[in-house]
């Protein structure tokens, strides 16, 4: 799978490949119908499947317990799970076909490390998480005041984002911002 080249020094689980590809035809199938993504060619949801991936690159751990804030179709909470296969990842996205399509992912790939729940992330039922992710939801001030019930000393912020990262993370002082392939992750700690 050449287009899965830029990750070749992650170990991906055997399954990864043939999973991953299960997904996009899903969601190629499933948007021409619903329209819950932008990415409406292989293309552009191989593109999304890179970017919810790059962050294996650079990581050094990644905890038992992961939340995704706003998945959408899935970016980056499922292509995680798929590489991630012993982290739990609650997915949490409140609009209705958005999550229907991904309880669809969970059943159909049989991904028993995923958890949906079709609701906002600040009118749901807290747990402590150690890892939160987010991608195109809103900026970081903002998304970890609606997560704030999640967040305990140990807890990370592993966020997508574009050119404007460093104008929103005034205030924080300790995050590490990364970039691969003209994308932007921010890694923030400490966050109480
Ligand atoms: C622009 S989409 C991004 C979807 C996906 N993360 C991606 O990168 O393709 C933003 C998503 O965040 C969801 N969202 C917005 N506010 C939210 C909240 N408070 N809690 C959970 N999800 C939220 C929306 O329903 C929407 O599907």
């Amino acid at each position: 799978m050449e287009w899965l080249d830029p990750l070749n020094a992650y170990p991906l689980p055997a399954d990864f490949v043939s999973k991953v590809e299960a997904y996009s035809a899903l969601l190629l199938t499933y948007n021409k119908t619903h329209n819950i993504s932008g990415a409406k060619t292989t293309h552009a949801v191989r593109e999304n499947i890179l970017d919810s991936l790059y962050p294996l690159l650079f990581m050094e751990t990644w905890p038992k317990r992961c939340i995704d804030i706003g998945s959408g179709a899935g970016f980056p909470g499922i292509p995680l799970a798929l590489a991630l296969p012993a982290m739990e990842m609650h997915l949490f996205e409140p609009i209705a076909k958005k999550s229907a399509f991904l309880h669809l992912v969970k059943s159909e790939l049989g991904l028993a490390n995923v958890v949906v729940k079709t609701e906002r992330i600040e009118a749901t039922q807290p747990f402590p998480c150690e890892l939160i992710c987010s991608r195109a939801v809103t900026n970081t001030k903002a998304l970890l005041t609606l997560a704030k019930a999640f967040i305990i000393p140990t807890t990370c912020a592993l966020l997508y984002k574009g050119s404007r990262a460093n104008e929103e993370l005034e205030g924080f002082s300790n995050y590490t911002l990364f970039e691969r392939n003209q994308r932007r992750y921010v890694l923030v700690k400490d966050l109480l």
